[in-house]
C-alpha cells in the first residue's frame, strides 16, 4: 500500500521538491511506495498529518539565511504526537518568474515571505520600487502571470519548467549559500538517529530558568546544534525554548537527561530523534550538481 506525504503547495513549491527527495529515498532504501499531496498552508499540512488523513508530512523548519520558519515550530508545539522520522537539507536557488518582455516593468512580485527576504538586496538593487506580496507558497501566484505581465514571482527552476513560465534572472538570492531544512513528521514514533528536537515552558519566569535545563545538557557533554524561542502566546515576554542536540534519544544516557529536563520545566516535548538526510542539487537535465558531503551533517 502507498503512503501518502502531504506538503505545502501548489505544486512546484520547495517543500513538495524536498517531499519527493524523501519519497525516491524511502522507495530506495525499503522500497515503500509513497503518493504526494499538497495542501495551502504549512500549518494545514502539519494539521493533515495530526488528523491521520496523511500518513507523513514534510515542512521546512529553518533557512540558512532567514532563520526559523516560525509557523512550523507554532503548529509542531500546538498539535500533539508528531514525530521527526527525518530531517532533509535543500540547496535552495530562486529564480524570478515573469511573462514580462524586460525586467523594469515588472510593478509587483509575489512570493513566500522567506523567499521575498532571502532575495530583499537583489530587489532593492534591480526593482526597488516593485510592491511585495507574500504568499503562503513561493507557487500561489503562478498560476496568474500569464495573464498579468507586470507580475512577477520568486519560485525554483522547477516551477519555472512545471508552469511553462519564462526566467529574467537566476540565482537571485542574496548570498548562494542558501539551504533549508525541512523536517518529515509522522504521528508513529522517530525510529532514532544523530539529532533530537524538543520544545519547553519553563514553570516561572526566574533566575535560571533557561539556564538549569541547559546545565543538564552541559554537564554530560551533549552538544546543542540549535536553540530559539517563540512567545507562548499567554503573556509579553513568556517563552517557549525550541532545542536540537547532537544525540540519540534511545541511548540511556540521553533518557535520564531527558528525565531531569522534565523536572525543570513546565511543559516538555519530544519530538523524536533522526537523521540528516542532504538532498543535492540538480541542474536543468536533472543531473546531480554540487553534491554534498554526508559527513557534514551527521
Ligand atoms: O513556498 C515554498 O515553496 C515552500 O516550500 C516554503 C519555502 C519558501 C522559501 C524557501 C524555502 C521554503
Amino acid at each position: 500500500m502507498s503512503l501518502s506525504i502531504a506538503h505545502l503547495g501548489p505544486n512546484g513549491t520547495y517543500a513538495e521538491a524536498a517531499a519527493l527527495a524523501y519519497s525516491q529515498w524511502l522507495t530506495q532504501e525499503t522500497g515503500q511506495q509513497s503518493l504526494l499531496c499538497s495542501y495551502p498552508s504549512i500549518a494545514q499540512t502539519l494539521q493533515a498529518v495530526a488528523n491521520g488523513e496523511a500518513s507523513l508530512g514534510v515542512v521546512p523548519i529553518e533557512n540558512s539565511l532567514e532563520g526559523s520558519v516560525t509557523m512550523t515550530m507554532d503548529a509542531l508545539w500546538r498539535l500533539d504526537n508528531l514525530q521527526v522520522q527525518q530531517a532533509l537539507i535543500l540547496p535552495i536557488a530562486h529564480a524570478l518568474l515573469s511573462c514580462a518582455e524586460d525586467l523594469r516593468l515588472i510593478r509587483t512580485i509575489y512570493s513566500h515571505p522567506q523567499a521575498l527576504a532571502q532575495c530583499q538586496g537583489w530587489i532593492d538593487k534591480f526593482l526597488p520600487l516593485a510592491q511585495l506580496v507574500p504568499t503562503n507558497a513561493t507557487t500561489e501566484a503562478l498560476g496568474h502571470l500569464e495573464q498579468d505581465t507586470t507580475a512577477g514571482a520568486i519560485a525554483s527552476q522547477r516551477a519555472a519548467e512545471l508552469y511553462n513560465l519564462p526566467i529574467l534572472a537566476c540565482p537571485i538570492n542574496d548570498y548562494p549559500d542558501n539551504h533549508t531544512r525541512f523536517l518529515v513528521v509522522s504521528l508513529n514514533p522517530s525510529s532514532g538517529g544523530s539529532h533530537t528536537s524538543l520544545a519547553f515552558s519553563v514553570p516561572a519566569n526566574v533566575p535560571g530558568a533557561l539556564a538549569q535545563p541547559l546545565q543538564i545538557f552541559a554537564s554530560r557533554r551533549i552538544n546543542l546544534s540549535r536553540i530559539e524561542s517563540r512567545p507562548t502566546k499567554r503573556s509579553l515576554g513568556e517563552y517557549l525554548f525550541f532545542i536540537d542536540i547532537e544525540a540519540n534519544a534511545n541511548n540511556p544516557s540521553i533518557q535520564s537527561a531527558l528525565a531531569e529536563l522534565k523536572l525543570h520545566t513546565e511543559t516538555l516535548k519530544i519530538f523524536g530523534s533522526y537523521n540528516i538526510l542532504p538532498i543535492p542539487a540538480k541542474n536543468e537535465e536533472g543531473n546531480q550538481i554540487n553534491p554534498v558531503n554526508q559527513e557534514t551533517f551527521d
